[in-house]
């Protein structure tokens, strides 16, 4: 199931997949995903970006673990926290290959700062877990799966083949048909929240939706540009 059917055509997900839509294009025509697509990226930046998303998949973790305690039934409940955990397993998996394919040493991955971009994504999804309503934590970490789903689906179909693709492995992660299972089951969480939740609390998670997409742009684009905290130079 490379591409998805489309949700609900009344529930939250439909409205918060059409006001993103230019966002989603610019997120799968920006330079580092053509570059993951077409096997030209370079792999520093590649670098770059898998050591800042196994920290991100330690704070999305946290946030998806505090969603399921809130999850009105065991079956949401073992479904966040089935994918909190599948998210610490996948942390520990980018761990473990940093060392074989890059080279890095624990201290060298020790000695990489987490960058603005990634900090700021983590920190917004963990002040969601804490301070936000259940409707609004779910419409917060729905991009992380959705996005990617859709990333990943419109760069396979874009290389077919991906034998010999030096990110293939990435590739069929995200386009792999249990990650596309997990993706409509967190939409499906996330329209049933929404469709008893009062009129504040749907427009909150929908701010939420938009406000965890941008990140999930401002993230490629940051290992694009391997973005640096701006004021590292005074700190030696
Ligand atoms: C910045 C960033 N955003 C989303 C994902 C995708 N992702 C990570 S874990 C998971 C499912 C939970 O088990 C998904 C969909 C990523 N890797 N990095």
């Amino acid at each position: 199931m490379s591409k998805l059917p489309a949700p609900a055509a009344d529930g939250f997900c439909a409205q918060a997949w059409e006001h993103t839509a230019q966002l989603r294009k610019a997120i799968v025509e920006h330079p580092f995903n053509t570059g993951l697509a077409d096997g030209t990226l370079d792999r520093e930046v590649f670098a770059f970006y898998i050591v800042q998303d196994a920290r991100y998949l330690v704070g999305f973790a946290q946030a998806l673990a505090a969603a399921a305690t809130r999850a009105g039934n065991a079956e949401d409940a073992a479904f966040l926290s089935g994918a909190a955990q599948g998210a610490l397993v996948e942390e520990r998996r980018l761990h473990a290959g940093y060392v074989t394919e890059f080279g890095l040493t624990d201290e060298e991955i020790a000695g990489i700062g987490t960058s603005p971009s990634c900090l700021a994504y983590t920190s917004y999804l963990r002040a969601c877990a804490l301070t936000e309503s259940y409707p609004v934590l779910l419409a917060a970490v729905l991009p992380c799966f959705w996005v990617y789903q859709h990333v990943g689906s419109a760069i396979l179909e874009s290389t077919g083949d991906t034998s010999g693709h030096p990110y293939r492995a990435w590739i069929e992660t995200y386009a792999d048909d249990a990650f596309a299972e997990a993706v409509l089951t967190a939409r499906e969480l996330t329209d049933r929240a929404a469709a008893t939740a009062d009129a504040e609390t749907r427009q909150q998670m929908l701010e939420a939706y938009i406000r965890a997409t941008e990140y999930e742009w401002m993230f490629w684009n940051s290992a694009w540009i391997k973005e640096e905290w701006p004021t590292a130079a005074f700190l030696g």
